[in-house]
């Protein structure tokens, strides 16, 4: 009988669940959006139970659709928005707080004294991470210290900390396993990286109780078995979990040292193949653990950049300029050029290779004939550079040529985006047939521990390409465009200085 592997993707805006044969086709799939809390500006949190509540939904959906019982399926992956962090009861099972989303800034203060203090080169050097509020660290630190009685109950043992993952795992297993992988570990700030284990020092820095962290294992592994039997009449193994963006290099046949991704979602995350080298960058690339060709731990490099689709987003439902993300493409082929208008959109600060927290979005060269077109297309065009300032920064840092990058997420579909990304870049660029990477990529980690597939070269054939986008603009006038786009930056950093 032919089985199949069910894939939970917890992202930050919905939760997808999609089931692979195993030829790779997406067999069927759901999906649902979930509450976002801003309860203070730049603020953003989610109810994790709310969040379960969206996994059981789509779960229950999606083997309605297939038309699969619990034992059809070879085993479950998980991967999911990293970072985002979650506190609970261990008896109750109850959260303590809302999750404090990656995006939100409520521990800015916290991470300033960090740097303050002296301590940025330390945790660098153990975690690979810049100190920001992105990481979980700094938002345990906040919970622990904001919600009454949460440090005297970690210090007893009675609380647990995940990320998303990490949850649902506890969830699925009725508090059976409290575990992550080392993808999700190594977004905490606080393991680290080298030896692989969760750093005492830090967490002494951090006054966080190990007591309260779960164990950490590869993603391709033994995580217990389903024990929720409202939806699972029968047991399905755990064995693939990762966070998205590296569930996603694996997604993509990234496998080997050099091979790059860019998944253009709510944010972009452009990572890097780097092996067993953990490359130290400079300038403001992070140093993060991903899986090698066995599903074993390798690492990578990453440049984070906080705003792109949602800049889309922004175009919609904000200046409410067009009614569908998809409506940016057209407007920006009809026009020659950006007619000489730049944004940088900056909403909540800068990523890579940045690292502003303090900027704010800017808009240049506007003049009486700037229209929606020219928004739409300076929009798109501030995706490609973005992206372009990682890309440059790896190729200086790792000393390695990328000649070709691997595409994927919402707006990968955008035709002008990605032509105008391989023009910005001047390498070609190959989008895969099947755009659910993040997904693909959890399922083959979660099917290679089972042997359901064999190893790696089994998979390699899955990956087909959609789109190829081949560089074709004069270097004069791409130097042209991306100098102008760097003096944007760099005028918008100076407006915004204190
Ligand atoms: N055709 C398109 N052109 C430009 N942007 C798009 C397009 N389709 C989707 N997007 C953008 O991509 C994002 C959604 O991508 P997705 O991969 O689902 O994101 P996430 O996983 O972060 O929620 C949205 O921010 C949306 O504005
Ligand atoms: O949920 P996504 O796809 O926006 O991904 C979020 C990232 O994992 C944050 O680091």
């Amino acid at each position: 009988m032919e089985k199949y592997i069910l894939v939970i993707d917890q992202g930050t805006t919905s939760t997808r669940a999609i089931l692979f044969d195993k030829e790779g086709n997406d067999v069927a799939k759901a999906q649902e959006e979930f509450p976002q809390y801003f309860p203070q500006p730049s603020w953003v949190e989610h109810d994790a139970n709310e969040i379960w509540q969206s996994v059981l939904n789509v779960i229950t959906k999606v083997m309605e659709e297939g038309q699969i019982k619990p034992s059809d399926l070879d085993s479950i992956g998980i991967t999911n928005q990293r970072e985002t962090t979650v506190i609970w009861d261990k008896e109750s099972g109850m959260p303590i707080h809302h999750a404090l989303v990656w995006q939100s800034r409520q521990t800015n203060q916290i991470t300033d004294k960090l740097v303050k203090d002296g301590h940025e080169d330390f945790i660098r050097n153990r975690t690979g991470l810049k100190v920001n509020s992105y990481f979980s660290a700094t938002k345990v630190m906040w919970l622990l210290d904001e919600i009454p009685q949460a440090r005297v109950r970690a210090e007893n043992g009675e609380l647990l900390f995940g990320t998303i993952d990490t949850w649902l795992i506890w969830k699925l297993t009725e508090g059976k396993v409290h575990a992550t992988d080392y993808t999700n570990a190594s977004r905490t700030m606080m393991f680290n990286i080298h030896e692989l284990v969760w750093d005492d020092e830090l967490l002494e820095l951090y006054r966080i109780p190990k007591a309260i962290l779960p164990e950490v294992k590869a993603s391709s592994d033994d995580y217990g078995q389903t024990e929720y039997y409202h939806v699972f009449s029968d047991p399905v193994r755990i064995t693939g979990v990762a966070g998205d963006q590296q569930a996603a290099l694996f997604g993509q046949n990234c496998f080997e040292p050099g091979n790059v991704k860019n998944t253009y979602g709510t944010g972009s995350f452009i990572l890097m193949n780097t092996g067993d080298k953990a490359v130290n960058s400079e300038n403001g690339l992070l140093t993060t653990l991903a899986c090698n060709d066995k599903g074993d731990v390798c690492y990578a490099l990453e440049g984070s950049v906080f705003v792109t689709g949602s800049a889309i987003q922004w175009l919609r439902d904000g200046l409410k300029i067009i009614k569908d993300s998809i409506d940016t493409q057209k407007m920006a082929y009809e026009l020659a050029s950006n007619e000489g208008v730049y944004i940088v959109p900056a909403f909540v600060g800068l990523g890579a290779p940045y690292w502003d927290s303090n900027v704010r979005g800017a808009i240049f060269g506007v003049t009486r004939g700037t229209s929606r077109q020219t928004f739409a297309r300076a929009t798109l065009e501030s995706i490609a550079y973005q992206t372009k300032d990682v890309v440059e920064t790896m190729v200086q840092e790792t000393g390695l040529a990328i000649t070709q990058m691997k595409v994927d997420g919402g707006a990968s579909k955008n035709e002008f985006l990605m032509a105008f990304q391989a023009d910005m870049l001047n390498i070609p660029i190959f989008r895969p047939l099947i755009n659910e990477t993040t997904a693909m990529g959890a399922a083959y980690l979660a099917g290679l521990k089972t042997g359901f597939w064999q190893d790696t070269e089994e998979i390699r054939h899955i990956w087909q390409v959609d789109g190829s986008f081949y560089p074709d603009m004069p270097e004069t006038k791409r130097n042209l465009y991306y100098d102008k786009w760097r003096r944007a930056v760099e005028a918008a950093q100076f407006f915004h200085q204190d």
